[in-house]
């Protein structure tokens, strides 16, 4: 029988995904503070597009923050997570990366790491926003996460931009990085409201 590689040694992928305002920032400091009280080596990887929290930390919408060291693409992250023999990598805002995220994922992973990947699985228009499909496919666990429909209270599972940027949503630019200012969200009835 053949072993496949990203299983070989033990590491282990977790996905953390939804919408905007599901609480995925949240989820992800949940299992970084348990695993640091565990006395687990943890690395917390943000992506530096995102400034809304200063290059230093990830926030939730709600001002909850954690450090972070903050990169600008794959291989800056590759270079931090090699610096030393981390357990855990933790890293927000996955969508940022794109689908170069993934073979330095399953790499670390098939090297024995736990990673938790967390990331919006959906675009403001309604797509797949890879890389996560492909890393929910990947995983030993994936959380799907819904925020709350700002019109009716029922789950959403979609987010809305409020202003058009002139850009296409699977486009990485820093005019679509934002919050409560900029997206709400939407369940499947009012996706387009
Ligand atoms: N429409 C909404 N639905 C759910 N939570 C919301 C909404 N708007 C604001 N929030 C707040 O956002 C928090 C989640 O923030 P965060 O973890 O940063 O989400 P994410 O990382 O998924 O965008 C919730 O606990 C809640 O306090
Ligand atoms: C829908 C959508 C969002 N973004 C940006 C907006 C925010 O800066 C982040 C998501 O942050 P959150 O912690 O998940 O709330 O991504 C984007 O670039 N493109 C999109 O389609
Ligand atoms: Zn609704």
């Amino acid at each position: 029988m053949t072993t496949h590689p990203t299983t070989a040694r033990g590491g282990r992928l977790e996905v953390i995904t939804g919408p905007m305002f599901s609480g995925k920032s949240e989820e992800l400091m949940r299992r970084v503070r348990r695993a640091e009280i565990a006395g687990v080596k943890v690395a917390v990887i943000s992506h530096s597009l995102d400034t809304r929290a200063g290059s230093s930390s990830i926030t939730s919408h709600i001002g909850v923050r954690i450090p972070a060291v903050a990169v600008g693409d794959v291989d800056a992250l590759a270079e931090v997570v090699r610096r030393d023999d981390f357990a855990l990598i933790a890293i927000d805002e996955a969508q940022f990366f794109g689908p170069a995220l993934v073979p330095v994922v399953t790499d670390l992973v098939a090297a024995g790491a736990t990673v938790i990947v967390e990331g919006l699985c959906v675009t403001f228009d309604g797509r797949p926003f890879e890389p996560l499909p492909t890393f929910m496919a990947l995983a030993e666990d994936v959380l799907k996460l819904t925020a709350v429909c700002t019109i009716c209270g029922r789950d959403a599972v979609f987010h809305r931009r409020l202003a058009d940027t002139g850009m296409g949503a699977t486009e990485i630019d820093p005019s679509h990085v934002g919050g409560l200012e900029s997206y709400v969200a939407r369940c499947r009835t009012h996706v387009d409201s």
